[in-house]
């Protein structure tokens, strides 16, 4: 990739709804003056990776290059940026522009306007195709990029920039980020692994909710939880009944509600993260009885990311990571789906041959 010059690189890309990834060579757009030219490190892969390059949403374009938890160093910098030097340790995540004029944009909350710009299977201002971080480099625009701390390992922050704020947000919106509170995460994947240590540094009783005991012995004595309950168990299940202010639920698939709405609190909070494209369902006294809310969210902002960011530092707060080179990525994938990581994959792309 030449500086100043039209930049060729190497990212793997999904061909078709098969998911799998094979090297695919592109051009990246000319530096503007906004953008910030990143040559990616480490990026991290994420269920959505599966979502997106399998096509379970319906909305695939391809080629299509995934990920979206990318740490890379800055090589280039526009015009107009002042924030970011050249030698720079970043961050990117799930989305890389946004109108800035309605009122998601304009309250720091671009993450929820409705013309987001995705970091892939998107399509840029300038009509070209977004490609994420499973490349050499990216270009973003410099309101979409975030510093690492120099307490942060980059492969360690890589989960952070979206499972880490994809937990970190919803607690703090919602009024959970006191000390005391008794959470639970549903799912115990990249996601709710740093659900617990996020909900753990916020003083929380954490309680993972688990589909097999298998990551009880992990969750307790490595992740730090309290307690672990495995979701068919009915009689734990029904010892927990009424005692959670809150659940993360991250599961990936369709699964009944009322189960966990069960073990939620009056006024407890049931807060959906999970990319399901089936109609989930729940009969209304299991909320009514109660006042109980069931809610969604998505990522995070920017502002919250570098915030999250920043107090995963101060908390020495880590991701529990797998690297892999971009040669075994399809591999990943694969263990990914069939719920075989513990608990978040890292490609380390730099140190990868891309178009092997
Ligand atoms: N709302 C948002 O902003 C975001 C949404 N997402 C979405 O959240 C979901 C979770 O993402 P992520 O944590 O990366 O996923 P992972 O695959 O890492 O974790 C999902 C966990 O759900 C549980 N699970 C239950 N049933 C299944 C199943 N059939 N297949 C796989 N896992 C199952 C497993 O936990 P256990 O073994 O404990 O049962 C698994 O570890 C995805 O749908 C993803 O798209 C991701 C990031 C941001
Ligand atoms: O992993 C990050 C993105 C998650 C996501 C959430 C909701 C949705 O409709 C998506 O397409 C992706
Ligand atoms: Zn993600
Ligand atoms: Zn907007």
């Amino acid at each position: 990739m030449g500086i100043g010059s039209e930049k060729t690189v190497t990212g793997w890309a999904a061909r078709d709804a098969s998911g799998v990834l094979s090297p695919y060579t592109y051009t990246l757009r000319n530096t503007g003056p906004e953008d910030v030219v990143i040559k990616v490190l480490y990026c991290g892969i994420c269920h959505t990776d599966i979502h997106q390059t399998k096509n379970h949403l319906g909305m695939s374009n391809y080629p299509m290059v995934p990920g979206h938890e990318v740490v890379g160093e800055v090589v280039e910098v526009g015009s107009e940026v002042k924030r970011f030097t050249v030698g720079e340790t970043v961050g990117a995540g799930c989305i890389v522009g946004s109108c800035r004029e309605c009122g998601p944009c304009k309250s720091n909350i671009e993450q929820y306007c409705n013309k987001r710009i995705w970091s892939y299977n998107d399509v840029y201002t300038d009509g070209n195709p977004t490609q994420g971080g499973f490349a050499s480099a990216m270009i973003v625009d410099h309101k979409f990029v975030v510093k690492i701390p120099a307490g942060l390992a980059p492969e360690q922050a890589a989960p952070l920039l979206c499972a880490g704020v994809t937990v970190y947000s919803p607690l703090k919106h919602f009024g959970l980020a006191e000390s005391g509170l008794r959470g639970g995460i549903l799912g115990l994947g990249g996601v709710g692994h740093m659900g617990v240590k996020i909900a753990k540094a916020m003083g929380h009783h954490v309680t993972v909710i688990s589909s097999s005991d298998k990551k009880r012995t992990e969750a307790m004595e490595h992740l730090g939880a309290d307690a672990y309950l495995v979701s068919g168990d009915r009689e734990a299940m029904a010892g927990a009944l009424d005692s959670l202010d809150y659940i993360i639920d991250t599961v990936p698939v369709f699964h009944p509600l009322e189960p966990y709405l069960s073990l939620l609190k009056v006024h407890g909070k049931l807060i959906l993260m999970g990319v399901i494209n089936q109609p989930l369902q729940f009969v209304s006294p299991m909320v009514m009885l109660g006042r109980k809310t069931i809610s969604g969210s998505f990522i995070g902002s920017i502002e919250e990311t570098q915030e999250m960011l920043e107090f995963c530092e101060k908390r020495g707060l880590t991701s529990m990571i797998e690297m892999v080179k971009m040669e075994g990525v399809n591999e990943a994938l694969e263990r990914l789906e069939r719920n075989d990581v513990r608990y978040r994959f890292v490609i380390d792309v730099a140190g990868s041959q891309l178009d092997a």
